[in-house]
């Protein structure tokens, strides 16, 4: 019977809200619903999701909050008519690398939910530190310096944890937090990521890591499979591996895994079936390649808080620049990751300068942005004589490369290959709009040349198809200068359900760990379903002979300048 045919959820924790989205066994969503962090809670002083103590480069959120949203989120879903005895699986995805601790209680406060009190009200003592670092938090550089040494080099620890040492990676959060907190790090009986953390909310007790999750933490050996004891034994501080790693618990491999019923509290309160089952919860980025049947020759770009590069590949050539975690249900194969911290929030910086300098903000605060950046020409030529412009912009420090917050502009001559630091010809902050966009696409081009190929007929090496996802991919003048540089055979697409990929992904894992037969790959089953001219949009062209070749040489100047913007930072540190 139709009404009775399953159906399933997939939640996204990010850094600016909770997402509930539920699809039928069809990949068709018939339910959304968002809680906004900023707007929609009560009770926390927070901005854009987190607070921040800027004299630590700390930046973190209160756990509570999210709580606060689950249980809106339930209730808003609940409004609009969803029948959560329907409802036969929840996966979900968590941003990546923040940590939740949990108390010695937790385990008995999360068996026993009371479903006439709210999550919030009675898990306060479940946590023996109330905030979750987040993954803008740039406080751990000497940790970064330990993680980076201890198995010889960045290369080295790239090469067994799939990434570097980074500010935001929970391996090195952790070590902080046993030097800033030693006496709550004693009182923590549990650390889960955000993604277990809310796997552990739906079962009732806390949840193990999710297998392409732990790829964010500096801890697990990629290789091997299993925890580097080497990690794990700097990250342990003066409190030894053993309770580390009781800490951390184990890592199941199977991304589709049951882990278990849904807890009483959500049967009792929401009315699901007793048989719906929980499915790992995975990180926001690995979700997202789950949103569709991704090619290894098609690349995705997250256009949310940050922007990330996502591309799904058989090969594992860790890369200190790069990041690699395990895929997040298919053994064999990875995802590749580069991941800026100036994303959409630089972005709207820009937008909100032009908009102050116009002195009127429209009903599409995007509106004066796009028409200005779709005006300006490419890099800011007129005549193809005149230099290139181009611009480093993080309000934030950023993560590619590693270095301060600032604003850097520069001319570039491709013919002479010079480059000097100038702000001569730039009108501001109108020239901005498209210097951002290109800034950010130039960097992800220059970054994943390694990992592209050349579709055949002569053409340059670039993605078959390049996925806009994530809030910034509703943006058309976005998408047009996205294709513009880094191409893309067939162009540059959107999902049909926008902004909401990474649940979508996280739901599709719900529908997979519960729908497949036995040995049947989530490439498989989401192929077999998938239906093209129903999920996905092509928003701009990709591939441009011409412009795709200025905009090659561009990535030359753009090379140049980040290494010497980067060396001017660093003399001034030293
Ligand atoms: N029309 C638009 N054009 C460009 N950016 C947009 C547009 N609409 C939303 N955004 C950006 O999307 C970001 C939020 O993206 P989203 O993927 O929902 O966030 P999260 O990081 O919480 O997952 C905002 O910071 C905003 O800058
Ligand atoms: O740190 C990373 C990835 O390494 C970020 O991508 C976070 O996972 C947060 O993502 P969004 O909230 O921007 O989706």
């Amino acid at each position: 019977m139709a009404s009775q045919s399953p159906l399933y959820i997939g939640f996204d924790l990010s850094t600016q809200q909770l997402k509930g989205l539920v699809v039928n066994s069809d990949l068709k969503v018939v339910y959304i619903a968002k809680f906004d962090f900023d707007a929609d809670s009560k009770g926390f002083s927070i901005k854009k999701g987190v607070l921040t103590n800027e004299a630590e480069h700390e930046v973190f959120a209160p756990v509570a909050l999210w709580l606060q949203a689950l249980d809106t989120v339930l209730a808003s879903l609940r409004e609009q008519g969803l029948d959560f005895s329907r409802v036969k699986g929840i996966s979900g995805a968590g941003q990546q690398h923040g940590s939740v601790y949990w108390s010695h209680e937790a385990e008995s406060l999360l068996q026993n939910l009371n479903s006439e009190k709210s999550l919030e009200d009675q898990l306060e003592s479940a946590f023996s530190h109330p905030y979750s670092p987040n993954w803008q938090d740039s406080s751990t550089q000497k940790e970064c310096d330990e993680f980076d040494e201890v198995l010889g080099g960045p290369e080295e620890l790239a090469l067994a944890s799939g990434s570097k040492a980074h500010h935001r990676f929970t391996g090195p959060q952790i070590l902080r937090f046993t030097r800033k907190h030693p006496e709550v790090y004693e009182r923590t009986a549990r650390i889960s990521l955000v993604s277990s953390f809310l796997a552990s909310l739906f079962l009732g007790h806390v949840a193990p890591f999710d297998i392409s999750d732990v790829c964010g933490m500096n801890l697990w050996n990629i290789k091997q499979g299993a925890y580097d004891d080497r990690l794990l034994q700097l990250c342990s501080g003066k409190f030894g591996i053993d309770d580390l790693k009781k800490k951390l618990g184990s890592v199941p491999e199977d991304g589709g895994l049951h882990l278990g019923s849904v807890h009483p509290y959500y049967i009792k309160r929401y009315g699901f079936s007793a048989d719906c089952t929980v499915i790992p919860a995975t990180g926001d980025n690995p979700a997202t390649i789950l949103a569709l049947p991704l090619l290894p020759s098609d690349a995705m770009v997250s256009l949310g808080t940050s922007t990330t590069f996502l591309m799904s590949t058989p090969s594992y050539k860790p890369d200190p620049a790069t990041h690699f975690f395990n895929h997040p249900t298919t053994p064999g194969l990875y995802m590749f990751m580069l991941c800026y911290k100036n994303g959409g929030l630089a972005r709207e910086y820009v937008r909100d300068a032009i908009n102050d300098a116009i002195q009127e903000t429209p009903d599409n605060p995007w509106a004066h942005f796009d028409k200005i950046a779709l005006e300006t020409p490419a890099l800011g030529q007129s005549l193809a004589t005149d230099p290139m412009r181009m611009g480093l912009f993080f309000p934030r420090p950023e993560i590619v490369p590693n270095i301060h917050s600032g604003q850097w502009r520069f001319i570039y001559d491709p013919k002479t290959a010079t480059l000097s630091e100038s702000t001569e010809g730039w009108n501001n902050p109108h020239d901005e709009a498209r210097a951002i966009i290109e800034s950010q696409m130039l960097s992800l081009r220059l970054r994943s040349k390694g990992l592209t190929q050349s579709p055949g007929n002569g053409l340059p090496a670039q993605p078959r198809r390049v996925y806009l996802v994530g809030g910034g991919s509703k943006n058309k003048a976005i998408a047009k200068i996205a294709g513009e540089i880094l191409g893309g055979v067939e162009g540059v697409y959107k999902l049909d359900i926008g902004d909401n990929a990474c649940a979508l992904g996280a739901a599709y894992k719900a529908v997979w760990g519960l729908e497949r037969k036995a040995g049947e790959t989530f490439e498989d089953l989401v192929g077999k379903r998938w239906n093209e001219d129903e999920f996905i949009e092509k928003i701009a062209d990709g591939y441009q002979p011409g412009l795709f070749e200025k905009y090659g040489m561009a990535v030359e100047g753009f090379q140049k300048m980040e290494d010497k913007i980067v060396r001017q930072v660093h003399a001034e540190k030293h």
